[in-house]
Formats: C-alpha cells, structure tokens, sequence
C-alpha cells in the first residue's frame, strides 16, 4: 500500500514514527499492544508488521511547519501529537459503526473486543498533549489548546453523524457542517498546530487554518465518493457500508434532498425497515449518480481545493510546493 503514496507522506511516516512508537510505548503492556496492531505495526500474533494509515495529517502538519518555519523538523512532536488524535477517533468510530475492516486488516474491535479498542482510543488522546508538553517546542501549551478545542469539535461532528442516522430532515448545509466539524476540523489544527508551536507569525497561522479547513472539506468528500464507488481491494475497507447503516454522507444528502425522482427511490430504500439486500445498496448508490449528486461533490470538492489554494496567496508563507503536492493526492486519492 505504501508504494501507492506520493514521497511527501512516505517521509512523513518515517520522520514521525519514532515519536508515535515511543508515545505508545508509555501504555501498560495490554493496552499498548491494541495500539500497535491498530498503528499497523504488529500482528495479531504480535509478530512485527508494515501496515498502517496514510499519514495524511503528519505530512500535513510538516508541509505546513516548513511553509511558515523554513523547516519541517520543528512540527515532528505536533505532527505526532495530530496522528495520535486521529487514531483515537478511528479505534472508537470503528466501535461505533461496527466496521470490521480498516487499512485493509480486521479492526481492532473485531481482534481485541470493544473495551480494549476504546481504552486504546483513550490513551492514544490522553498521550497526544504529553507529547507536545515534552518536547521542545516553544508554544507547547498553546498547541495543546487547539488540539483539545479541536477534539471537542470532533466529537460534536461525530455525535451529528450519528444523531443524522435516525433523523429525516438534515439538510446539506447541516451535513456539510457535520463534514467539517468530524473531519475537517482536524486537518484545519493540521495545517496551524506545527507553526503555532514553533511560534510562527499569528497571519501565517490563520491562513493555514483556513487552508486547512477548506482542504479538510475536499478529503471528506473525497472519502464520502469512496465509501460509495471506491474499490475495496485499494481503500482496505469495504465499499456501501455507510448505505448498508444509511449514514447521511453529504453526496447522499445532495441526492435526497435534490427533489429528483432518483432522490425519492433513494428515500424509500432508506425508509425500509428491513436491511438493504446487496442490490439495494447498488441502486441506492446508482440514485445517488441519478440525482446528479456525484458530480455535485467533485465539483464541490474542486471548489473548496481553490478556496483552499487562495488561502496561501494571503499568509506570507514561504514555499508552498510541498502543501500543494499534498492537496494534490487528497483530490485524486482512490485510497
Ligand atoms: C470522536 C470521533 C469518534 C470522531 C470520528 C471522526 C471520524 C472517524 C471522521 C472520519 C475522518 C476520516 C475520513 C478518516 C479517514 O482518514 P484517513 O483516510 O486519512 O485514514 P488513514 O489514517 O487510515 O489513512
């Protein structure tokens, strides 16, 4: 999987790795080992391995660091601190949605039970702020305070997400808010926290926030096109299952509330009692297209990569080359 990735990301693990491996290593031996199988690095049988996630927000926060520092090294305990926070939301995601497979290997849940994996969630969270307390960075508490505020605003687009399940009247500007806070919000504290910490000017800051937001919004629609007509065998987990839970994604928002004769046959699967049979989550996904809805999220998707991109034009930032690579791979991802 890793051979699929642009340099940008590859270096991003490597550099960060040692700061996650280590911030692991503090848990007490049952715990730590959820934590490595989840991160990829070991087996179930506890034999080493080379799996993992992309790397997406340490490469992000490095990008952003080198932009507005002049060099990437400064953001490697905040980039660490990031990951960390990441991986706490997905051992508990995973919990919630019941997925049982997640960078192409059975989720943590499924291996070590739902008590193991959500404790292992709570000390990836708790470790992250220690990460950055020690380390040398001069703003040190000031970036764990946009790492907290931030995980607040996570957790309140994930409560949306789910509250979105049982509800019949979320409309696209309250699921694009859902998008932001569950995801995009985490990639806006990517692109700001390096600099933050290493005390870079409070306009560069801003701007990257901003970038990141609107960058944060791209991936997640991103991710939605892909939890409908992406290919399993690249994405390492399976395709409809937010349709299989009726999850309002926004494509599938779009398409319900689009007023078309495909956004009222996509109602009435998601109103019926029973689950949806296999065939049913390919028509669901086809009224989607039918509704036009695809073409409105990549559309979308293009718009929020140039407001994005505008961003940068207005933070006296140094070269953007790498940050640009990165937004880059977020649009054309098929991983
Ligand atoms: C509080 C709580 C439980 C919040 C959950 C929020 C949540 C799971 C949002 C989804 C974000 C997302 C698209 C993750 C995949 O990232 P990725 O493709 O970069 O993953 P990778 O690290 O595997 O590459």
């Amino acid at each position: 999987m890793t051979t699929l990735l642009p340099p940008a990301l590859r270096t991003a693990r490597e550099l960060v790795e040692p700061t996650l491996r280590s911030a692991v290593a503090r848990l007490d031996a049952d715990t730590r080992r959820v934590g490595e199988y989840h991160f990829g690095w070991i087996g179930v049988d506890g034999a080493p391995t080379d799996a993992g996630g992309k790397a997406l927000r340490p490469a992000m926060v490095l990008a952003a660091t080198e932009t507005a520092c002049g060099t990437a090294e400064h953001g490697v305990p905040a980039a660490a601190a990031v990951e960390l926070v990441h991986n706490f939301s997905l051992l508990h995601d995973d919990v919630m949605d019941g997925d049982t497979s997640r960078r192409h290997r059975p989720t943590a849940w499924t291996v070590f039970g739902s008590s193991a994996a959500i404790l292992a969630g709570d000390a990836l969270l708790a470790v992250a702020p220690e990460v950055l307390l020690e380390s040398d960075v001069p703003n040190a508490a000031v970036a764990v305070r946009s790492l907290l505020t931030t995980t607040r605003v996570l957790i309140a687009g994930q409560t949306a997400d789910l509250g979105f399940e049982r509800r019949q009247d979320v409309d696209l500007t309250e699921c694009l808010g859902m998008a932001h806070d569950k995801t995009a919000a985490l990639l806006a504290c990517a692109c700001s926290i390096g600099p933050l910490s290493a005390g870079a000017p409070r306009e560069s800051v801003r701007a990257l926030h901003a970038y990141g937001t609107e960058l944060g919004m791209a991936f997640q629609l991103v991710d939605d096109l892909l939890g409908l007509w992406g290919d399993p065998e690249v994405t390492g987990k399976p395709v409809l299952s937010d349709l299989r839970t009726r999850k309002k994604s926004v494509p599938v928002v779009h398409a319900l509330t689009s007023g078309t004769a495909a956004g009222e046959r996509l109602w009435e699967l998601y109103e019926q009692p029973e689950q949806l049979t296999e065939a049913q989550l390919c028509e669901a996904a086809e009224m989607v297209r039918r509704a036009g809805s695809e073409d409105w999220t990549r559309g979308e998707c293009r718009r929020r990569l140039e407001l994005a991109e505008a961003q940068l034009e207005v933070g006296s930032l140094g070269d953007t080359a790498a940050l640009g690579e990165l937004a880059e791979f977020i649009v054309r991802r098929k991983l």
